[in-house]
């Protein structure tokens, strides 16, 4: 690989609730990201995905290894790393325009040309007749392209989504996949997606980062080869699907047996 955009060194992260015993949410984690790759986390409830995406956004503080954009540590979160959470985390006070409008502000992009950037990014996700409106006017598809347009705006290197199509239903999260590759391509960031949704990886990944329970570490890191739009009918497709299923049934086997002889 040619210099990572990120890059992952015996990453480790232990949580130290007050008044409860610590929590090793990670272990020793390594990866690299290419840049403009496409990577999806996959992994049993609580191995630490969330808690990855907060380190590599800035927010939290490893407690273990080093984390590199582009060769720089990061010790804060930055404009280079986008993060969309499941519920679109829009002010809620604001109209749309306004909130994309917010960040650049904070960039000290001037009010004129503030305007002129969001009403564009909003118009490239299908927003531009919503500028004006309240994000509870919005559906919850159109709420996550808002979010997507606010951290794309800031024109990250690395974009994060943390099960971000999770509270949608299924034709509105076809149609959100289908929109996330096409601002991929548009914007050549590297995407980091977490899922539970094992059609989502195989429908998007360029590569799959399957962790262990809890510590999460990398279980296996699966390139998925075929073309896209995905061939859905195509028996490597289903290969995938079942291959995933199984070592996400391994890991959660595991996580139960060894909870049991505690
Ligand atoms: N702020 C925190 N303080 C203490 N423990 C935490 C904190 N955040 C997460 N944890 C713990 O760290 C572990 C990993 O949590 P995390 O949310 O990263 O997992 P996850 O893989 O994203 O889970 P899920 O798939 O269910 O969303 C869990 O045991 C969780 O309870």
């Amino acid at each position: 690989m040619a210099r990572p955009a990120l890059s992952l060194r015996n990453v480790s992260k232990t949580w130290m609730p007050e008044g409860r015993s610590p929590v090793i949410a990670l272990r020793d984690f390594d990866l690299d990201v290419a840049p403009g790759e496409f990577v999806v986390f996959l992994g049993p409830s609580g191995c630490g995905k969330s808690t990855l995406l907060y380190m590599i956004a800035g927010l939290e503080e490893t407690t273990g290894g080093v984390i590199e954009q582009n060769g720089r540590v990061v010790t804060e979160p930055s404009a280079e790393r986008g993060l969309i959470f499941q519920e679109a985390s829009l002010f809620p006070w604001l109209t749309i325009a306004d909130n994309v409008a917010f960040g650049l502000s904070i960039q000290g992009v001037l009010p004129q040309k503030r305007k002129e950037m969001a009403a564009d990014i909003l118009r490239s996700v299908g927003l531009g007749d919503m500028l004006d409106k309240k994000p509870d006017e919005l559906s919850g598809g159109m709420r996550q392209r808002a979010a997507c347009a606010r951290a794309l705006a800031m024109r990250p290197s690395v974009l994060m989504m943390d099960e971000p199509f999770a509270a949608l239903d299924v034709q509105t999260r076809a149609k959100m996949q289908d929109f996330l590759l096409q601002i991929w391509r548009d914007s050549k960031a590297s995407i980091i997606l977490v899922t539970h949704s094992i059609d989502e990886a195989v429908s998007l990944a360029d590569r799959v980062v399957v962790f262990t329970s809890r510590p999460g570490r990398v279980k296996t890191i699966v390139p998925i080869d075929l073309p896209r739009p995905r061939p859905t009918r195509d028996p490597r497709y289903h290969e995938y699907r079942d291959m995933f299923a199984e070592l996400l049934a391994d890991e959660v086997d595991r996580a139960f047996a060894e909870q049991e002889t505690r």
